[in-house]
């Protein structure tokens, strides 16, 4: 199943530097990890904010809240998930 993830980062303007760069490190390796998995083929950042839109492909929702919620920055964060269908005009799609 594909999800289309747009993630909206706040961090706390006093959150200790030190922990805000270990965040932001853990939260890297952690999408790294995803997307070798393969379940996290699109990460793009949403150009002049700390967001970004993704695209997951995981076999359930369940898993999905799994994936987003294994973020380190899951606490900072506001998400809003699309579920995806196959579009009839999709070319990908066609017989
Ligand atoms: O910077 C972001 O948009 C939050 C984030 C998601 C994966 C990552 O490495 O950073």
């Amino acid at each position: 199943m594909l999800f289309h993830v747009r993630m909206d980062v706040s961090l706390p303007h006093d959150l200790d530097p030190g922990r805000r760069t270990e965040l932001i490190a853990a939260e890297k390796d952690r999408a790294l990890e995803l997307q070798k998995l393969g379940v996290w083929p699109h990460l793009w950042r949403v150009v002049g904010q700390y967001s970004n839109i993704s695209i997951f492909d995981v076999p359930s929702n369940d898993e999905l809240h799994a994936c987003l919620s294994s973020l380190p920055l899951w606490e900072f964060m506001t998400v809003e998930v699309t579920p995806l269908a196959t579009h009839p005009s999709d070319l990908a799609a066609q017989p």
